[in-house]
């Protein structure tokens, strides 16, 4: 048997083969542009026909000095100002049409990094979420993707035009006058000079500042959450809060300061390498007018031609420096590119057809962290329809159990089979489209009932919703609600009351026709007519479905065919309610302290 990433007695969590933040090269974001060197050669022939009708002017102005006024020729000055007058048209016509395909290209890498991040984190398993703060998920796919918007900008348009800007300016350079040629090259290396420590600081305060800019998203989606917002009033905690993210924002404030200083700083140094090379041009070349050896047109098209020389090396110089501001983000974005699952589909993994519903856990041992196992060594069987139930005190291992069926952890060692077949050999999809989980939290999407419902069925016709309302006890009032199936049920459900909230749930576990279900009992409680409204829809969904169940409710355990008492991760009791009540061990225990309160209450 082979197994996927995250199998053969692999721990799940801290030792995942997490991308590390490595260094990137400038390589790696080159391609980011696959699929788009159609569309690249077309900015590039566009760049140099703009470069070559740039190159005009100053041969004009050459033109008029050296021939048209001396010989007195009206015809030439009128054709040359003529040309004068055109090319910039053109040059601008041909701006527009290379701005429109870079933008095409720019949006579109955009677009498929951000799709491909997304994907990624499909693939995650649940361990990767535990970890995570998902206002740090939505910056480095929202905002780290939206920061590098610019630099992917320029490294295709100003990279391409400017270089072609050079290439040509240096040639016709060396065709009016080498020696002079050479002077105005050999100045070049003076740019470049504090590129690399100037990239290098700005990419560290780049890192620093999009951590920061995660730190507040995560903020302002747990404060802002309905959960985090209750939290917050009841405990008072709102000036803390506030003071938290205005010093949040105050670093953001000074790191994009220092990094802004930095850039201009050595903007500013490249800036004045330029006029230096036009002085020693001017100096030399005027040197060579008066000796007679160069004409006056030749040395003014020479400096005009400087600018277009020095300018796009500036700009040249500045873009490496961007991009390598960039790198930081980019390595963060590359870093979730870059996780591998710990939960994934085999390579041979086969899909798992409509099953009866027999669950087996076979010496199952889990451990979050190296050495601390939360679950030890569980073995036991459910037969197609039965019932077992989970009890035992808090944190000994029910939910990681229960979450082992549907893949959300691997087992470290020993296996869970679904109809004789290890789930590790499943398609995850075919295995997951088996079983229905419904929580002690019921989470609804921020939409109508009706789309949440379809969550779990998209193509479920409007009887097939109502049928499983029905049966849930929801349906009646649903369409008592204003809008009925089209109510929005408000961030979470949280327009709903929880009794309500888990009935939906429930319902829509019921849309999904499961062989197998898992349930984790409310221990908050509900009043009793809301309580008993959601144990019926339980039953209902319980029918003819295997089922194991944490179990909070003494009408639970009783129905149990199997009941398993879990303490610090083994199977410390198993049997029926009167066999092990006549133990007289953990579950007896548990049962007057527990069970039988809710009989009482009951
Ligand atoms: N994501 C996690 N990372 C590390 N440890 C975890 C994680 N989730 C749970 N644990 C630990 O594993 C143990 C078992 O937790 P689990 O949630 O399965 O217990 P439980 O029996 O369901 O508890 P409860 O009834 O209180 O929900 C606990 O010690 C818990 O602290």
């Amino acid at each position: 048997m082979k197994l996927g990433p995250g199998g053969g007695g692999r721990l799940s969590d801290r030792d995942r083969p997490k991308a590390k933040l490595k260094d990137v090269s400038v390589k790696r974001i080159l391609t980011l542009f696959r699929g788009y060197w159609g569309q690249l050669s077309g900015i590039i022939g566009l760049a140099l026909l703009a470069a070559i009708v740039g190159l005009i002017p100053p041969l004009v102005m050459k033109e008029i000095i050296d021939k048209a006024i001396p010989q007195g020729s009206m015809k030439l000055l009128a054709e040359m100002a003529m040309l004068m007058l055109l090319l910039p048209i053109v040059s601008g016509v041909l701006g527009v049409w290379q701005n429109h395909l870079n933008t095409k290209v720019t949006q579109g890498v955009i677009r498929d990094l951000g799709l491909t991040l997304f994907q990624n984190l499909q693939r995650q398993s649940m361990a990767f979420y535990t970890d995570a703060r998902s206002g740090e998920i939505v910056q480095r796919i929202t905002g780290d993707v939206q920061a590098v918007q610019g630099v992917v900008t320029s490294l295709v348009v100003s990279s391409i035009t400017q270089l072609v800007i050079v290439a040509t300016t240096i040639g016709i350079l060396f065709a009016l006058d080498w020696k002079l040629a050479i002077i105005a090259v050999l100045i070049l290396p003076l740019f470049m000079m504090p590129v690399k420590k100037v990239s290098k600081l700005r990419k560290a305060l780049r890192i620093q500042t999009q951590k920061v800019r995660s730190d507040i998203t995560s903020q302002l989606s747990e404060n802002f959450g309905i959960s985090g917002a209750l939290l917050t009033r009841i405990f008072g905690r709102e000036r803390q809060q506030e003071a938290d993210f205005k010093a949040m924002n105050q670093k953001v404030m000074d790191l994009e300061l220092r990094l802004n200083l930095v850039g201009r700083w050595f903007g500013m140094a490249t800036s004045t390498l330029g006029p230096l090379g036009t002085a020693i041009i001017y100096l030399y070349g005027g040197f060579s007018v008066i000796s007679g050896t160069m004409s006056l047109g030749a040395i003014v098209a020479f400096s005009a031609y400087l600018g277009r020389l020095y300018m796009p090396v500036g700009t040249l110089l500045n873009l490496q420096v961007e991009v390598g501001t960039a790198l930081g983000v980019f390595q963060r974005i590359f870093e979730y590119q870059d996780m591998v699952p710990d939960v994934m589909d085999a390579p041979d993994a086969r899909p798992l057809s409509q099953v009866a519903g027999r669950v087996a856990y076979k010496q199952v041992s889990f451990a979050y962290k190296p050495g601390q196992y939360a679950l030890r060594d569980v073995t036991f069987e459910a037969q197609p329809g039965e019932m077992i139930a989970l009890v035992g005190p808090s944190g000994a291992g029910k939910s990681t159990l229960i979450g082992m069926i549907a893949r959300l952890y691997d087992p470290t060692s020993g296996s869970v089979e679904v109809d004789g077949m290890n789930v590790r050999e499943a398609r995850l999809a075919s295995l997951r489209a088996q079983i229905a989980y419904v929580t002690q939290e019921s989470f609804l999407f921020h939409a109508t009932i009706g789309d949440n419902l379809r969550f779990a069925r998209e193509d479920a016709t409007r009887e097939e919703m109502e049928a499983a309302c029905r049966q849930a006890y929801i349906h009646d009032f649903i369409v008592s609600l204003p809008e009925g199936y089209d109510t929005m049920v408000g961030e979470r459900g949280h327009r709903l009351s929880g009794g309500e909230r888990q009935r939906i749930a429930i319902a829509r576990a019921i849309l999904k026709r499961p062989r197998i279900l898992i349930l984790d009992e409310a221990t908050s409680h509900l009043d009793s007519e809301s309580e008993s409204y959601v144990q019926a829809a339980l039953e209902e969904l319980m029918q003819g479905r295997t089922t194991l169940v944490i179990a909070h409710r003494l009408s639970t355990v009783l129905a149990a065919d199997h009941i398993l008492v879990i303490e610090a991760g083994s199977v410390v009791e198993r049997g029926t309610h009167r066999e092990l009540l006549a133990l007289d061990g953990l579950y007896a225990r548990l049962y007057s302290t527990q069970f039988a309160k809710t009989e009482e209450e009951a």
